[in-house]
C-alpha cells in the first residue's frame, strides 16, 4: 500500500501556505511529518483526510484517488473531539460502532486497548474526569478501535508526560509490526528518530528535506567527524585545526561536547588519526559524527522549538 501527497498547493484567503507538498508513505512503516509551527502539517494531513480540499495536487492510494470515507482510516485530529461528559466505553463503543464495526467488536477492542495504553480502570469514568494525559489515551484508543489499515496522528505526543510517551510508542510500533501504515506530525524529534522509517521536513509550505530517515543521517555525517580534547576549549581546539590541518579538513560546527569537521577529499580517518597524534593532542572523543534528527532539523527548518 503506498499513500501519495501529490504537488499539493493550499490557499487560505489568497495567501498561499502549502507551495507543492510532495511526498508518499508505505504501509508496515511509519513517517514522520515535521516542521515547526506554522509549517503546514496540519493543513497537511486535513488535506489527506478530505477535510477540505487542495487548491491543486492529488492523494492517491496505490495509484488511483483516495477516498478516506472508503477506506478504514483511523484518524486522530489535532482538535481532539470526543465528549468530555459521557462515559469512556459508552463513548468508545459509539465511535466503533459510527466507524462500521459491532458492539461487540467495539467493547472487545476498546478493552484491549484500554489494557494495553494501562487505563482500564477509567472505562466507566466520564472524559472530563480522567487527566489530560490520560484524555488523550483515550483519543488514541478511539482512533485505533475500529483496526484501521492507515493511520494518521496529528501531534499524538503532545502533552504526554514520559511515561505516557513510553506507552503510545510501543502502541504504534505495534501498529506498524502489523503492516499498518502510519504518519504522524510532530515537532518532538525525538519521538519520530525512535520509530519512523522515514520523514519529511516541512518548512513554510516547502518540503525541504525528506526520504529515509537513515540514509538521510548517514548522508549528512558522511565524511564528518568529531573531535574533543583534555585541556582545551572546543573553540580553541577548532582555532588549533584550522591553522594546522587546513589542508585536510575544514571545520563545520563548534559545539560545546566537541568540534565537527570534514575531512577533504583523499583524507580518511586513519590519516586524520595519525596527524592528531603528531600534533600531541590530548585526544578525549574522537570519531564519526553521526547527526541526530534534531541536527537535520536544525540545518533544514532553523532552530527547534
Ligand atoms: N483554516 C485556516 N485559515 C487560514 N489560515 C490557516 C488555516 N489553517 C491553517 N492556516 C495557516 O496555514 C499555515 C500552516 O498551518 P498548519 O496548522 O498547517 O501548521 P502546522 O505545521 O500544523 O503548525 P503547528 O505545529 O503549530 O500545529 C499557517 O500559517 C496557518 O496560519
Amino acid at each position: 500500500m503506498k499513500l501519495e501527497i501529490k504537488n499539493i498547493h493550499k490557499s487560505f484567503d489568497g495567501t498561499e501556505v502549502l507551495h507543492g507538498v510532495s511526498f508518499y508513505a508505505t504501509d508496515g512503516s511509519a513517517l514522520g511529518l515535521l516542521g515547526r509551527n506554522g509549517a503546514g502539517k496540519t493543513t497537511t494531513i486535513r488535506i489527506l483526510m478530505g477535510v477540505f480540499h487542495a487548491n491543486s495536487g492529488e492523494v492517491l492510494l496505490d495509484g488511483a484517488p483516495f477516498d478516506p470515507k472508503l477506506h478504514k482510516i483511523g484518524y486522530m485530529p489535532e482538535e481532539r473531539g470526543m465528549y468530555p461528559k459521557k462515559k469512556v466505553m459508552e463513548q468508545l463503543i459509539y465511535f466503533g460502532e459510527l466507524r462500521g464495526i459491532s458492539k461487540h467488536e467495539a467493547k472487545a477492542n476498546a478493552t484491549k486497548l484500554l489494557d494495553k495504553l494501562g487505563i482500564s480502570e477509567y472505562t466507566n469514568r466520564k472524559l472530563e474526569t480522567l487527566s489530560k494525559g490520560n484524555q488523550q489515551k483515550v483519543q488514541l484508543v478511539q482512533t485505533l478501535i475500529n483496526n484501521p489499515q492507515i493511520i494518521i496522528l496529528d501531534e499524538p505526543f503532545s502533552g504526554l508526560d514520559p511515561v505516557n510517551s513510553q506507552m503510545l510508542k510501543d502502541l504504534i510500533e505495534e501498529e506498524i509490526q502489523n503492516g499498518k501504515l502510519v504518519i504522524f506530525s510532530s515537532h518532538q524529534m525525538g519521538y519520530v528518530e525512535e520509530f519512523c522509517k522515514d520523514v519529511v521536513i516541512l518548512n513554510k509550505g516547502n518540503v525541504v528535506l525528506k526520504g529515509e530517515l537513515r540514509s538521510i543521517q548517514k548522508e549528512y555525517g558522511d565524511q564528518k567527524l568529531i573531535l574533543n580534547a583534555n585541556g582545551m576549549t572546543t573553540q580553541e581546539l577548532a582555532n588549533m585545526l584550522s591553522q594546522q590541518m587546513v589542508e585536510c579538513i575544514t571545520i563545520v560546527e563548534v559545539r560545546k561536547d566537541y568540534v565537527i569537521f570534514e575531512m577533504l577529499e583523499n583524507y580518511d580517518k586513519k590519516y586524520i588519526a595519525k596527524k592528531l597524534i603528531d600534533m600531541e593532542i590530548d585526544i578525549d572523543v574522537f570519531g564519526d559524527y553521526k547527526p541526530t534528527l534534531t541536527d537535520i532539523f536544525v540545518m533544514k527548518a532553523g532552530d527547534v522549538e
